[in-house]
């Protein structure tokens, strides 16, 4: 049953700047997709991550492989896009930056260009079904696959960042922290940047990413994804904070994502409280929702709860993370007038 304190959290207008599609397919969605290619004998335990549970972040990977088998065909990503926008607006979230790696598959017929397209397909089909949310799209590059897919990948969002409306707006940079060094995706990224694409990089999820870190504040990037162990007091250093405070980049900041994927031991631990303390950039986000079972008004509680944050504390977080959006300055303004509107009805409830 929802509780009045619930319904504040969803009811809360809210902006989600970090989520990947395919960490995002919801419970029922899976369960549609698991029937549709029963020969794969996938099996729901084997795409979520429950309350309570942990997985080192290569299991996180293996998780993400799993899902892939299972939306490898242009019906899939529309199905699962559309599906994903409409849970994120059920859950009063009114702007959202999905972000997803383009694949191509052999067997299905699936390009790289095709499957942008039919995200791109899913996002019009929301908006001309009235669905209430603004939606945009980061070309993610999957460090994995090395710095020619990289290069290429950036190609790719160029080419849709000039054809698509404005709803391709960025690049992400995401996959294994583990794998590969991002001095070799520099060029790509540094080209990116140039053509003004906006760039959301994953950096410090894991302590070992001090030196590629210190290399990406030099493009610099417009958001960072996790930044986990940028602080010195988890093996980060100063030199990495006062660059990132001097260039005021936001951080994308993912609770249960961080203590389920086990790179924060705790809530109570987690860098929000870092950063938020010393007034720098924070935004709230959900990461894979799918995944890790949960919802971007449940981040919300979770860290106004663990760090006490009154509900006007929380009112303001939510509505700062319009400005550090890669939306364009309109939209900017029309979520601004949607917070005023929105004000009286949720904070005096
Ligand atoms: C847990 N923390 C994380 N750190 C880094 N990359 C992550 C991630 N969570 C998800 N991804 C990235 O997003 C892909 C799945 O969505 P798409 O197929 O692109 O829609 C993963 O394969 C990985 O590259």
């Amino acid at each position: 049953m929802e509780t009045e304190a619930d319904l504040f959290y969803r009811l809360l207008p809210k902006v989600e700047l970090h989520a990947h599609l395919n960490g995002c397919v919801s419970f029922e969605t899976m369960e549609r997709l698991i029937a549709r290619k029963p020969h794969l004998n996938i099996e729901h335990s084997m795409t979520a991550i429950r309350a309570g549970q942990r997985r080192t972040l290569d299991e996180c990977f293996q998780v993400f492989k799993v899902i892939h088998q299972l939306v490898d065909t242009e019906e899939d990503i529309l199905m699962v896009a559309k599906a994903v926008i409409r849970e994120f607006a059920a859950d009063g979230v009114k702007y959202l930056e999905l972000r997803s790696t383009p694949r191509s598959e052999e067997k299905t017929g699936l390009t790289k260009t095709k499957y942008v397209e039919t995200v791109l397909e899913a996002i019009r089909q929301c908006k001309q079904e009235g669905v209430d949310i603004e939606v945009r799209f980061l070309i993610a590059v999957d460090r994995r696959n090395g710095p020619e897919v990289a290069m290429e990948t950036v190609k790719l969002a160029e080419d849709f960042m000039l054809s698509s409306d404005g709803l391709v707006v960025g690049l992400d940079l995401s996959g294994n922290p583990e794998v590969g060094h991002g001095k070799d995706l520099l060029p790509a990224l540094q080209r990116a940047k140039n053509s003004a694409l906006r760039l959301a990089l994953h950096m410090s999820e894991i302590p070992s990413q001090k030196e590629e870190s210190e290399l990406f504040l030099t493009l610099p990037p417009d958001r960072i994804g996790h930044g986990t162990f940028l602080h010195p007091g988890v093996g980060g250093s100063d030199s990495l904070v006062n660059k990132v405070r001097q260039l005021n980049v936001p951080l994308e900041l993912c609770l249960t994502s961080n203590v389920k994927g086990q790179t924060v031991p705790s809530y109570d631990k987690h860098h929000f409280s870092y950063w938020y303390q010393r007034g720098h950039p924070c935004v709230i986000c959900t990461d894979d929702k799918g995944v890790f079972c949960t919802e971007l008004s449940q981040e919300y509680q979770l860290a106004a709860t663990t760090f006490g944050l009154s509900p006007e504390a929380v009112w303001t977080l939510s509505q700062q993370a319009i400005r550090y959006s890669f939306a364009p300055e309109c939209i900017k303004q029309q979520l601004e007038q949607r917070w005023m509107e929105l004000r009286p009805q949720v904070l005096q409830g």
